[in-house]
């Protein structure tokens, strides 16, 4: 494929993400929200008194391909349907109309009193990297902050600085003979989603840590039923 400018940090970055964030946690990690299959860690770090807290969510979803998971959470389309903390998204670049699997895009989120209202500008990257081993490819979204001269950072809106990604993996439970026969209550997705979120300017830091304990298991939950919903009488996308 065509590189662009955008190519080398992009391969630098995903290659980070496949190497590290499917790691089991280390007890360095807060168990702050199990619920059925879904565990959210979170390590308690600050810069410049900032909180910047790493997040790291294992998750489990019955019945979708890990393609179909990355594909609605990279997929401008369906942005808003699952995410609740947004005003707005825009995509204001696509890097390779040929082959689009490099966007960018802006974002208004909510305003959370009693913090300044942020916004973000990032590249989303989706990929299926064949892992050898394992009979299922992997499928990995990764979204990182980048500049844009169509994001100009105007007040009164504070700069989100984001390093995110969803990594999946997807199982097959009791696979029939013929794959063809392979149904929906056959597939099980194994999702890793890690958030490197610096909020940008100052937040009060219990405030945005009881914020994050709140919305990231909500924004999980949410997504994942959103695709088991699109998904249930579709074809399986492996
Ligand atoms: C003061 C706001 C801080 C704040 C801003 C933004 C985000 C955030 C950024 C990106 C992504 S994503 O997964 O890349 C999907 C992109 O649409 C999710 C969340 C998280 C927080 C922290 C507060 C936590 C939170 C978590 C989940 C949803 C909203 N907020």
């Amino acid at each position: 494929h065509k590189s662009h400018r955008l190519s080398n940090e992009i391969e630098r970055i995903v290659q980070d993400h496949l190497k590290y964030d499917r790691e089991n946690v280390s007890d360095l990690w807060e168990l702050i929200h199990h619920e059925g299959e879904m565990k959210v860690y979170r390590r308690e770090v600050e810069e410049n008194g900032i909180v910047v807290d790493p997040l790291k969510c294992f998750h489990t979803v019955k019945g979708v391909t890990g393609r179909e998971i990355c594909h609605y959470f990279f997929d401008p389309t369906y942005r808003m349907d699952w995410e609740t903390t947004l005003d707005s998204t825009k995509v204001i670049e696509t890097l390779d109309k040929d082959n689009p699997d490099t966007l960018i895009f802006f974002q208004l989120h909510k305003r959370v009193w009693p913090s300044a209202q942020r916004d973000s500008c990032f590249w989303s990257h989706i990929r299926c990297v064949s892992t050898g081993e394992e009979d299922q490819p992997l499928w990995i979204v990764v979204n990182y902050t980048t500049d844009h001269a169509q994001a100009p950072i105007k007040s009164p809106f504070v700069r989100l600085v984001a390093n995110v990604a969803l990594t999946c993996e997807t199982q097959i439970i009791e696979p029939p003979l013929n794959p063809k026969d392979i149904k929906r209550e056959n597939l099980l997705c194994k999702l890793t989603y890690v958030a490197f979120v610096n909020p940008g300017g100052w937040a009060p830091a219990a405030a945005l840590r009881a914020i994050a304990k709140r919305e990231y298991p909500k924004f999980l939950k949410r997504f994942t039923s959103y695709v088991i919903e699109q998904t249930r009488d579709q074809p399986i996308l492996f």
